[in-house]
């Protein structure tokens, strides 16, 4: 699979802050989730795979060419949703979109059906003016959408998009990385990126702190896996080091168990006379794995 990003050793300061401090990785096809506190420096990376800015230090390539060069050829291979979408309000969903087709060279029919991708097709000729937040939103997708690109570099996308919207645009983007697209996407919707992305690069202070896929983040973390155990008729008598957590309902007792105990604990409850009637293994949440890489760094979650 060839690299469609490649970022080596990359800084960027604006005067005196540091925005991306050191910087390296390299993208494939796939979607990928970026994410961080606030300043953490995923909107600069974006900026510098765009060319919008130069590094300080270090070499970017998007699609095998220096995105900042005067001629970026590749450029049209690349989508970009900014985290503040803004369009002419007085143009309607088809004309903005028309528009942008043109700047990109691509065909104006073709760019329309993108209208209907993101289910906007009957609004596309009401003036954006009159959109809603989620609306604007999918009007971006659109534009970020034309020509079929290449790398599609979305950020924060599902801001001020409802659960129903969240999950066609889910659908839309996996269908792009399935054409062999790579997609980098930042987000603070952590929960939602669990089941969605096949990597995490978590930034802080500019710097990436952790880089993989979730199951790696897991195995590095070490966090402890919950138990979620229904005993049934017969009362469930835990060892004291595993004590039930507080919030537990009734019917089920809940309970951490360090990594590595996993698969002797599971078979402990397994083995006994009077088994449990359901045992659930639940593996940490991003959230949780986001919260521990953080707070490592000695930042409050
Ligand atoms: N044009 C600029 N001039 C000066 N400082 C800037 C500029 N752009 C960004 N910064 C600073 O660089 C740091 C990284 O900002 P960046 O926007 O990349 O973070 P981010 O991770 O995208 O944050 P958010 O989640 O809030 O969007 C911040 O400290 C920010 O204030």
């Amino acid at each position: 699979m060839k690299i469609a990003v490649d970022i080596a050793s990359v800084s960027k300061s604006y005067g005196a802050v540091q925005a991306v401090r050191d910087v390296s990785f390299t993208l494939r096809s796939g979607v990928v989730a970026l994410v961080g506190h606030n300043g953490a420096g995923k909107t600069t990376l974006m900026k510098l795979m765009l060319g919008l800015i130069r590094p300080t230090a270090g070499e970017v390539r998007v699609l095998g060419e220096n995105p900042a060069a005067g001629q970026f050829l590749a450029r049209r291979r690349l989508g970009y949703l900014p985290e503040n979408v803004a369009f002419n309000a007085a143009l309607t969903g088809k004309e903005t979109l028309a528009f942008y087709a043109r700047l990109k060279r691509e065909p104006v029919d073709k760019a329309l059906t993108l209208l209907e991708r993101v289910g906007l097709g009957s609004a596309g000729t009401r003036r954006v003016g009159t959109y809603s937040k989620g609306m604007r939103q999918r009007l971006g997708l659109a534009q970020a959408l034309l020509g079929e690109p290449e790398v599609l570099l979305l950020d924060e996308p599902t801001t001020g998009l409802d659960p129903a919207l969240r999950v066609q645009f889910y659908d839309i983007i996996q269908d792009l990385a399935a054409t062999g697209a790579t997609v980098l996407m930042s987000s603070h919707a952590l929960s939602e990126l669990e089941e969605r992305t096949e990597r995490v690069i978590i930034m802080d202070g500019g710097r990436v702190v952790v880089d993989g896929a979730i199951d790696e983040l897991r195995e590095i973390a070490r966090l402890p896996v919950r138990f979620r155990v229904r005993p049934g008729p017969a009362s469930l008598s835990l060892p004291v080091e595993f004590r039930p957590r507080a919030e537990t309902k009734l019917d089920t007792v809940e309970f951490d168990v360090p990594a590595l105990r996993k698969m002797e604990v599971l078979q402990s409850l397994i083995c006994r006379d009077r088994p449990p009637t359901d045992v659930e293994v639940i593996p940490p949440s991003l959230d949780a794995l986001y919260a521990h890489f953080l707070n490592d760094r000695g930042h409050a979650s």
